[in-house]
């Protein structure tokens, strides 16, 4: 696979675009709006300066201006009809994304299209039969920062084919270098199915009183040697993908530990959505 497109040019999708583009591939990047390009456009070239002054990219990656040459960021859906791969990586909303599969689906071009979603929850078998070729779509999920975590969950739906899986794999393991898992197609897969709870529970502890946010974080990260705690993290996740994420579980398994907690409801109707508009459970300048 050499042409890949990414939907989608946000925290995710930025990431998705960046590892493989440094892995060689020319991506096209479709954004939804001339100012959503423009910021996607943004996160790609202030992540690959970081990387470049770090001394991140190697002889074959080139320099961050190599990287970012082998990037088109769009706004015309029409600019994916020559792709190999695409991963979709839009807002968490079962309704865009089969509105996005079916479009999709008209439009690229090649037979043997691999259609790929990063949801982190959604199940895979919605957006399979929101197109004529259910064998071809997959989730491919990756884990974020992208650049910095090695895991991808791949998940095939009962429709999807052992070619569709097995090119995923190569192109995960072979060409972006990640480590791939298998999972069934259920909400939350593997790894969202335990940190929901995890990080859902930590909101209800900080909601009732019980401990502050520091010391909620604290604990984790000294006692559990946790990178970041579970507040921490959700403000990097992204309080709106964390509510989105914890209904599409809950209403998979109608499972007291994935009801969103009211004070998360209450943050996100207020805005407050973590790292991405500067205050969640921090403030960040
Ligand atoms: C209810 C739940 C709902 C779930 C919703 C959906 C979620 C999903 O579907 C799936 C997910 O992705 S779940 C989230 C998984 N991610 C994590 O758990 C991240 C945990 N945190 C970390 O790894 C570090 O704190 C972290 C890497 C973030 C930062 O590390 P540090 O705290 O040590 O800070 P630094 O020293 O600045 O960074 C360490 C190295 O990493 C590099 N780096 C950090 N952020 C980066 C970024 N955004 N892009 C590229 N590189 C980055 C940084 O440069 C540094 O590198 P070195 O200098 O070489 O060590
Ligand atoms: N935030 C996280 O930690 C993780 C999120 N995910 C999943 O990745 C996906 C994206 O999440 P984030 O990047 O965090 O969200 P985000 O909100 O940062 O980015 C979403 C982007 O999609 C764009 N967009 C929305 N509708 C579009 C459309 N129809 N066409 C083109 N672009 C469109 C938006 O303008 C925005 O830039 C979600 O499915 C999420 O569940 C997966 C792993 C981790």
């Amino acid at each position: 696979m050499k042409n890949v497109a990414v939907i989608g040019g946000g925290l995710m999708g930025s990431g998705i675009a960046e590892v493989s583009a440094r892995a060689g591939h020319d991506v096209v990047v479709v954004e939804s709006s001339d100012d959503a390009a423009k910021a996607a456009l943004g996160r790609l070239e202030k992540s690959l300066e970081r990387a470049e002054a770090k001394g991140k990219l190697g002889a074959a990656e080139g320099t961050a201006a190599d990287v970012l040459a082998r990037i088109r960021v769009e706004t015309d859906l029409d600019s994916t009809a020559d792709r190999d791969i695409v991963v979709e990586a839009i807002v968490e909303s079962e309704a865009a994304k089969v509105d996005l599969f079916k479009r999709l689906d008209s439009i690229v071009a090649a037979p043997d299209a691999i259609l790929a979603s990063n949801t982190s929850s959604i199940p895979i078998m919605k957006l399979g039969v929101a197109t004529s070729r259910p064998t071809q779509v997959i989730g491919i999920h990756f884990f974020n920062p992208v650049p910095v975590l090695q895991l991808v969950e791949l998940v095939p739906s009962l429709l999807t084919s052992p070619d569709t899986t097995e090119r995923s794999r190569a192109w995960v393991e072979g060409s972006l270098s990640k480590q791939a898992i298998d999972c069934q197609d259920r909400a939350g897969f593997v790894v969202n199915a335990l940190l929901v709870p995890f990080i859902l529970s930590a909101i209800r502890m900080y909601e009732s009183g019980f401990a502050s946010a520091e010391d909620i974080d604290r604990g984790l990260v000294l006692g559990a040697a946790h990178p970041q705690g579970p507040l921490a993290l959700a403000d990097l996740i992204g309080l709106d993908t964390t509510k989105a994420v914890a209904e599409s579980l809950y209403e998979e398994f109608k499972e007291p530990l994935y009801a969103a907690p009211p004070l998360l409801q209450r943050m996100v109707d207020a805005g407050l959505l973590g790292r991405k508009t500067g205050r969640g459970f921090y403030t960040y300048s």
